[in-house]
């Protein structure tokens, strides 16, 4: 898994760790990182030109001091100082080492920047992001601002440290103005930021340095290659296709028959030896006629998926003896509409787009898409269900308050059909015998995998996602395991 943890949680590793170590030392290991980190993403760091844009606290002691070994392998590092304070032997190293102070003088320009700060940032080859990292306050005071803004407007890179200031770290959420990165280089650990929409999106890639701390349990994780590898009900020698396990499939209708088709493509893709649908002659005909496979009618099964393209022909009723049953339920599109917060639901998986969601927490769309962790939370703990929200990050929150989210997905995924791909997969590896964390965790993961097979940087359907899912799950089962993972 992929750790992130809370700002609390590292300040407290953190002190634990300075502790035992000479002053200084986390930092030195953090600016080591982040400038080899830097050089990388330059390609050259001899004449390459630097601009630090610098805040009060130590994530700009981070930033001087990388510019500092920067500036000690020939590049030409320029310090913005956004801040009358600022860590001033950080300052120092970087002068010794023939760095420079840019706008030291009264006058500013039409952009409120010191004059020739402008000129800096415009002809730099890269703009280090230190203002803030993780004890800053979310948006952009006037001078960062606009420092940021004429980096943009002359498409110069920005690397972050740590965090693109201004965002939420704790919650990913972007309230307010924030940097937008290129690649953010963090330390000890992810934050909830690098892995949350819509801040997850302003880090541009993440990049870890370990600076040795000691971690407690994460606050979010998120599931890797190795995660699925372990968890994926891969059939034995004994196994039969009843014991793989069967899914119950309610979707579609006659007003989309062709969702039905979809998550059973899904669905068929997943672990599971065997497929019932139940719905309308019409659409089982054409569910048939895509997989002859599936057996039509109710009978014996291990789970139920049930919404995808239901539209009006939804039996609320039916949906909720349902969950009465033991068996686990994926409530997906219409289907959520069944659930109520009375019930024990913690066998039941929800798998709404942030619209859904909005429509079951009876607030409105933008305000579940600007706080997406919030929602999947509130959601699991008052619903006991287990959430999985879809979007270019998905959260996936569970009853008992973890959290994991996946971020490989391509946004050609974002297509007509492609959650019902999802919902009959994730409905098949709870028949399987997945908790629905696990199903829900595998499933993004597969999803989204099969995806990038699918696009390989291009347009793709719902269908063909589902056809590249065992192209997928054969290369993911596969792969060896590195090392320390
Ligand atoms: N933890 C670790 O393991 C390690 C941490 N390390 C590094 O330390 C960083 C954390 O440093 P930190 O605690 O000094 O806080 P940081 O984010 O630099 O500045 C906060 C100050 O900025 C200000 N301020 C707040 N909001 C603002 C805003 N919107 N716009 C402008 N200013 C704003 C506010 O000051 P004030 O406004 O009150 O004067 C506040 O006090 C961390 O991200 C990492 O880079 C590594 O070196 C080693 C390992
Ligand atoms: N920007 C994006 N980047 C990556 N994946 C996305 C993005 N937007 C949506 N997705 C994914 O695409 C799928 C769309 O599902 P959904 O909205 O339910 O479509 P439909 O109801 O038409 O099947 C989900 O798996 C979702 O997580
Ligand atoms: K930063």
């Amino acid at each position: 898994m992929r750790r992130a943890h809370t700002v609390d949680q590292v300040r407290t590793a953190e002190a634990d760790l300075m502790a035992r170590l000479p002053e200084g030392t986390l930092m030195q290991r953090a600016a080591t990182g982040l400038a080899v980190a830097i050089s990388n993403f330059l390609g050259h760091t001899y004449g390459a030109r630097v601009v630090l844009l610098i805040g009060s606290g130590d994530n700009g002691g981070d930033a001087l001091y990388a510019g500092e070994k920067l500036a000690r392998r020939g590049a030409q590092v320029t310090a913005v100082l956004l801040s009358e304070h600022y860590h001033q032997a950080a300052l120092a190293a970087l002068l010794a080492a023939g760095g420079r102070v840019a706008g030291s003088g009264a006058a500013t320009d039409a952009a409120g920047l010191a004059s020739g700060v402008a000129g800096e940032i415009a002809r730099a080859d890269v703009v280090v992001d230190g203002i803030v990292g993780i004890g800053g306050r979310p948006g952009l005071r006037a001078e960062a601002a606009a420092a940021v803004r004429v980096a943009g407007e002359h498409r110069v890179p920005i690397v972050a440290v740590d965090v693109p200031s201004g965002v939420d770290v704790d919650s990913g959420e972007t309230p307010e103005e924030h940097v937008s990165a290129a690649l953010t280089v963090t330390f000890g650990t992810h934050k909830i930021c690098h892995l949350v929409d819509p801040a997850a999106t302003a880090c541009g890639p993440v990049h870890l340095v370990d600076i040795g701390l000691d971690l407690p349990h994460a606050a979010i994780e998120s599931i890797q290659s190795a995660d699925v590898r372990a968890l994926y009900p891969v059939p034995r020698g004994e196994s039969d296709k009843y014991s793989r396990g069967v899914l119950g499939l309610m979707a579609g209708s006659a007003q989309y028959p062709g969702a039905a088709v979809i998550a059973t493509s899904g669905a068929l893709a997943g672990p599971i030896g065997m497929v019932r649908y139940v719905g309308p002659d019409s659409v089982a005909e054409a569910v048939r006629a895509a997989h002859p496979e599936i057996v039509a009618g109710e009978g014996r099964v291990q789970a139920w998926a049930v919404g995808s393209g239901l539209g009006d022909d939804l039996d609320l009723a039916k949906v909720r003896e349902l969950l009465d049953e033991e068996e686990p339920v994926l409530l997906d599109a219409d289907g959520i509409k069944a659930l109520d917060d009375s019930g024990d639901h913690d066998s039941v998986l929800i798998t709404p787009h942030a619209g859904e969601l909005a429509r079951l927490l009876e607030v409105d769309r933008a305000v579940v898409e600007a706080q997406r962790l919030k929602h999947a939370r509130l959601t699991a703990e008052r619903f006991d269900v287990t959430v999985l929200l879809k979007g270019s990050t998905t959260v996936i929150a569970a009853p008992s308050g973890e959290v994991r989210v996946n971020t490989n997905a391509t946004a050609w995924l974002a297509t007509a059909g492609a959650g019902d791909v999802l919902a009959g997969l994730c409905g098949s590896l709870l028949a399987a015998g997945l908790n629905p964390l696990d199903a829900a965790s595998v499933g993004a993961y597969l999803h989204a995998a099969a995806a990038n097979l699918a696009s390989a940087g291009g347009p793709l359907t719902a269908m063909q996602v589902a056809a590249k899912l065992p192209d997928a799950t054969r290369g993911l089962l596969a792969e060896p395991d590195p090392a320390g993972e």
